[in-house]
């Protein structure tokens, strides 16, 4: 039997000439967009969310430096994740022009990037919050470049679901700042968000399924098919709606967002389903979109309700 141990498509350092050698160097805004800026921004508002809603409080320095790391950290991972899957970004429409493809930084330059931004993040941390919320964040950078980027995303359709759990834990690592511990509260965002990853991911991968296929990753709809995919988002939209109300049950959300959350549960229930209806790129695009704002208003809920003391 074979097993195959090397799936990348070519290494990363047979990306043509250095940023050096083809005359030009590195620039600070290459460096930033290894980061991932606006999707990691998301995920360090959920961790703020996680600092803010944490019983106890904290100092603001400490909240600070634990939200700088969880971002620091999230970026780190996302440059990994460019230096690794640097291949298949070259050859595909969306990810062709990131740094690494289009030849401005060099994969050395972005692994060293990420490999110090991380060690810097999980460091810090450990020193100045606490060895918990450092193991935490150390764990997830782990999960999201080498579990899901380097193990499960080029092996298995199930690669977001399973690497969907690096993106779920920002808010556990942000209440553990607080609390240095991980609790059932802590732990209902983190299946929130790991139950909106596939339908979040999973809609735009049926408008770029070509691309991905075209690369070998095994992206659901390329593995079991568009229809399949479909029915599979309604599932975990029907997962989703009603996870969303855990925040109230648990009694760390008011009746604002518990109202907003049943609403907003049934819009990406009913968007899910007309998506499965209408088999169109318009209404995946819609979904891929709504997702976003989806969790954005959810954790701001979260925040303001806190913030303006109704919860
Ligand atoms: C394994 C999990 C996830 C996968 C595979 C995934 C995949 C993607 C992809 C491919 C895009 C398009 C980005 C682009 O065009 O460059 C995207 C966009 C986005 N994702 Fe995710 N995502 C995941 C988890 C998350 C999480 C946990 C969050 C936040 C909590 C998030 C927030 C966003 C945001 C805000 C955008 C829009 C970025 C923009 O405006 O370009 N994603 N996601
Ligand atoms: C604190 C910490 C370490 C947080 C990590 C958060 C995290 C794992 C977010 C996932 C975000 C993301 C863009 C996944 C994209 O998948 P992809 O890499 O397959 O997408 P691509 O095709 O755009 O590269």
């Amino acid at each position: 039997m074979t097993i195959v141990t090397d799936t990348r498509l070519s290494t990363a350092h047979d990306l043509g000439p250095a940023s050096s050698e083809a005359g030009f160097e590195p620039r600070a805004s290459d460096f930033f967009a290894l980061l991932k800026p606006r999707v990691m921004s998301l995920v360090v508002f959920t961790g703020l969310v996680g600092i803010v809603l944490a019983p106890g409080g904290i100092h603001p320095f400490i909240g600070f430096t634990a939200l700088l790391c969880i971002a620091v950290g999230a970026g780190a991972s996302g440059a990994l994740n460019m230096w690794y899957d640097a291949d298949i970004d070259a050859r595909m429409s969306r990810t062709l022009s990131r740094p690494i493809p289009s030849g401005r930084l060099t994969p050395d330059d972005a692994l060293a990037f990420g490999l110090i931004l991380s060690a810097a993040s999980v460091l810090t941390m450990g020193l100045l919050v606490n060895l918990l919320a450092a193991a935490l964040l150390a764990f997830t950078i782990f999960f999201y470049a080498v579990v899901y980027t380097m193990v499960l995303k080029r092996r298995t359709p199930q690669n977001i679901v399973i690497g969907g759990l690096s993106g779920a834990l920002p808010p556990v690592i942000g209440w553990a700042a607080v609390t240095n511990a991980v609790s059932i509260e802590s732990l209902s965002l983190c299946a929130l968000i790991f139950f909106w990853t596939p339908p979040h991911f999973w809609a735009l991968s049926l408008v770029k399924a070509a691309d991905y296929g075209a690369v070998g990753v095994p992206m659901m709809p390329n593995v079991a098919g568009p229809e399949s995919t479909r029915r599979q988002i309604v599932a975990y939209a029907v997962l989703l709606a009603p996870l969303g109300l855990a925040p109230v049950l648990l009694g760390f959300a008011g009746m604002v967002y518990g109202v907003a959350a049943a609403v907003l549960g049934l819009v990406f229930l009913g968007l899910a389903v007309r998506l499965y209806v209408k088999r169109d790129n318009r209404a995946a695009m819609q979904l891929f979109a709504f997702s976003i704002l989806y969790l954005f208003l959810l954790f701001a809920l979260l925040l303001v309700e806190r913030l303006a003391g109704l919860a």
